[in-house]
């Protein structure tokens, strides 16, 4: 791990009319492998969409590798190097799975960032960097198969890929296993653990069972603050994170 944060966030602040979403939030995400927890509403899903640039800050900065990109659309987010995940699936359903990668990977090849790639892709290297994905996110159905006609585990295990295109330093997945039948819980877990140890992943998730041997840094959220953050042993014997999370989660 460098010392220089990926994501740098400085008393970042979202207000929706008298609901503080985030509430001076100051946070560094490095290269390792960082799960954010939280009761419903404390503020995660904002947090990453402030990030993403879906949203903006009431008040606050975010740095993406040293630049600041407070100011900077979704599309920039992702030229400096932060890709993510939606709760909500967002394929399209009648393509192929391949396609679907396909179009995601040529989308970034052709947009002139330095920092992307430095050139347009041939369709040939469109091509195979598209089947490297596949591979990477453990794609073992057909690939012809319409989005559509995919088993939830295996649409998630897509929109993962999509999010790989521009490859990423920092991969934000917003609860990839929701809604997922236990089996499929697993598919994705096991391919997102795979995954921290190429890219930077933070992630959203409840179950705190699986985060906790999975990360490497727990992130605790509580009324869109910071409550804790550090190795999940420590953080999750903290006293105030228990009164706030646990108790209300798991009771
Ligand atoms: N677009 C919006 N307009 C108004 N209020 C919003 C909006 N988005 C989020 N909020 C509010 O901001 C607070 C934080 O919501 P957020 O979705 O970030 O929490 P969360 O921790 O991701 O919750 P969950 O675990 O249920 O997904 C909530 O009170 C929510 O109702």
């Amino acid at each position: 791990m460098t010392d220089n944060p990926i994501v740098r966030c400085t008393d970042l602040r979202k207000e929706f009319a008298a609901v503080t979403a985030v509430d001076d939030l100051t946070i560094d995400i490095h290269d390792e492998f960082t799960s954010v927890i939280g009761p419903n509403g404390a503020g995660k899903t904002t947090t990453f969409n402030l990030l993403a640039g879906t949203v903006s800050p009431t008040a606050g900065r975010i740095e993406l590798n040293g630049t600041d990109v407070t100011a900077k659309g979704p599309e920039s987010r992702v030229h400096h190097g932060l890709s993510r995940t939606y709760q909500i699936t967002n394929l399209f359903d009648e393509l192929p799975a391949f396609e679907n990668v396909r179009l995601a990977v040529q989308a970034v090849s052709d947009v002139p960032y330095a920092n992307v790639f430095a050139d347009a892709l041939s369709d040939q290297e469109i091509n195979q960097r598209t089947t490297e994905i596949l591979d990477l996110v453990g794609f073992e159905e057909d690939r012809t198969t319409a989005a559509e006609n995919l088993s939830q585990g295996y649409k998630r295990l897509l929109e993962i890929a999509i999010a790989l295109a521009p490859e990423p330093d920092v991969l934000l997945l917003d609860e990839p296993t929701a809604g997922l039948a236990v089996d499929k819980k697993e598919l994705v877990f096991d391919v997102v653990g795979d995954l921290a140890n190429e890219y930077a992943v933070v992630l959203i998730e409840h179950k705190l069972d699986v985060v906790k041997d999975m990360s490497d840094r727990l992130v605790v959220m509580h009324n869109g603050q910071l409550l804790a953050s550090g190795p999940p042993e420590e953080t999750l014997s903290n006293p105030e994170v228990q009164e706030a999370y646990l108790r209300g989660v798991t009771s």
